[in-house]
């Protein structure tokens, strides 16, 4: 990953980076295409991919990124859907390779683990991993992976789905890696948008090579 998305705004206005809304929280794979996208940028973390939309169409960020479809599992549901009816403008793309963790608290007693949270999209990834090896944990879809590392911190009995990046943010145990079905070949495409008044200057590139999701230096 190149540089990361910083929030170094001063009262809530920075004179010369972008703004720029993406799926939150600080961890997910968004925002790591955000970074490797505008390289440093005022980073506006967003709840849901719906709220992304909002962002940029009200002004209060002037891109978005969102992702818009995965190699193995397909369309993301909640991007398709906001397409459908936005006045926003695609200005760009771009792609990593997703290589999924599976993470805990460093407290959890890792043999009496019950739930797995997670984005659909990474759950739908790692489907056949989880029917072999954990049958019995009620899977449960949440707005992100790095939410569901979030719900893992406290949760004791709780296992996340999640990039490597999570378990430095968020201070768990890495209990498994690159447990998604499709192995190297795990790739999501993601989306750059704007309002149509606002362009995308010439130093960005309008897409970028694939990149790896790279596991944070030890
Ligand atoms: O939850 C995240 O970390 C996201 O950025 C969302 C998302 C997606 O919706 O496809 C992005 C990449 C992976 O495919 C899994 C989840």
């Amino acid at each position: 990953m190149a540089t990361s998305a910083t929030s170094t705004a001063v009262n809530g206005m920075h004179p010369t980076l972008p703004r720029v809304a993406f799926l939150g929280p600080v961890g997910t794979y968004t925002h790591q295409a955000t970074s490797e996208f505008f390289g440093d940028c005022e980073s506006a973390p967003q709840a849901r991919i719906a709220d992304v939309f909002t962002a940029v169409s009200s002004g209060s960020a002037s891109y978005g990124v969102v992702p818009i479809e995965n190699s193995s599992f397909g369309p993301v549901a909640e991007t398709t859907e906001q397409l459908r009816t936005t006045e926003l403008s695609v200005r760009g793309m771009l792609a990593l390779r997703i290589g999924h963790a599976l993470m805990a608290s460093r407290k959890a007693e890792k043999g009496k683990l019950k739930r797995v949270f997670s984005h659909e999209q990474a759950i739908g990834q790692c489907r056949r991993y989880l029917a072999e090896r954990y049958p019995n944990v009620e899977i449960i879809p949440v707005n992100s992976t790095a939410q569901a590392a979030e719900r893992a911190v406290d949760d004791l009995e709780a296992l996340a789905i999640c990039s490597l990046k999570c378990a430095e943010v968020y201070d768990l145990d890495v209990v498994d890696t690159d447990i998604q079905d499709a192995g190297e070949a795990n790739t999501t495409r993601f989306i750059v948008l704007s309002r149509s008044t606002v362009s995308l200057p010439s130093r960005y590139p309008i897409s970028r090579p694939k990149t790896v999701d790279t596991a944070p230096e030890q």
